[in-house]
């Protein structure tokens, strides 16, 4: 029988770009809502302690190994915001579209040339839930805030995530072409390296 992985995330775009990006290995990786994990506080001020937190939790409930991601957006003409406030920028009930408008609201007088900003992605691998030494991998990617969103896929703020590279929004790129280039994409390379070193 393959060895199961849990990741501990509860949102689904995630979930998409790193179970294919996962497909290739000899386990079995499967999200946590097929245990009914519950949502746990993020309590960290580093995406880090959120990472650890998410991926304790979910090895906690369902006795597996974790991996979670905790990520965000850095926005430099809002000195690094929303950070580690990301998902919950535009306050309890935010979703990514009141999210998108807050941020393009404090963006609205900022001129082109000062719209710098990255994705951040922290990646947490904890083979059970009191795994004193995690294994931990970080991805950046830079980019620009857009004035305003293009693009159906992705999730969160890739409709206003302008890649230069590729001359488009990142909500305009196929998720093959997302996951080669972006935060998780590289985070998630460094984590596999380390983990087939484990699991063979
Ligand atoms: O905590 P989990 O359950 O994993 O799901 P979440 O959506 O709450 O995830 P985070 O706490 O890590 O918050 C990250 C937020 O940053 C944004 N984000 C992260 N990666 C992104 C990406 O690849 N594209 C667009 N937005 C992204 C997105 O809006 C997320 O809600
Ligand atoms: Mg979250």
């Amino acid at each position: 029988m393959s060895k199961k992985i849990v990741l501990a995330t509860g949102n689904k775009g995630k979930v998409k770009e790193l179970a294919a990006m996962l497909s290739g290995l000899s386990i079995e990786v499967l999200p946590q809502s097929d245990f009914s994990v519950t949502e746990v506080a993020e309590t960290g001020s580093t995406f880090i302690e959120n990472a650890i937190i998410k991926a304790r939790h979910a090895s906690e409930h369902t006795g597996l190994p974790a991996i979670a991601d905790d990520s965000g957006l850095a926005v430099d003409a809002l000195g690094g915001a929303p950070g580690v406030y990301s998902a919950r920028y535009s306050g309890d009930n935010a979703t990514d579209q009141s999210n998108i408008t807050k941020l393009l609201g404090l963006m609205a007088d900022v001129p082109n040339d000062k719209r710098q900003a990255k994705f951040l992605c922290v990646l947490v691998y904890m083979r059970h839930a009191d795994d004193p030494s995690p294994i931990i991998c970080q991805g950046e990617w830079c980019g620009e805030i857009m004035t305003e969103p293009q693009g159906d896929n992705g999730f969160g703020y890739d409709p206003i995530f302008w890649v230069n590279q590729q001359n488009s929004s990142s909500a305009q790129l196929s998720s093959q072409q997302k996951n080669a280039l972006s935060h998780r994409g590289k985070a998630l390379k460094l984590l596999l390296a380390q983990l087939q070193n484990q699991i063979g």
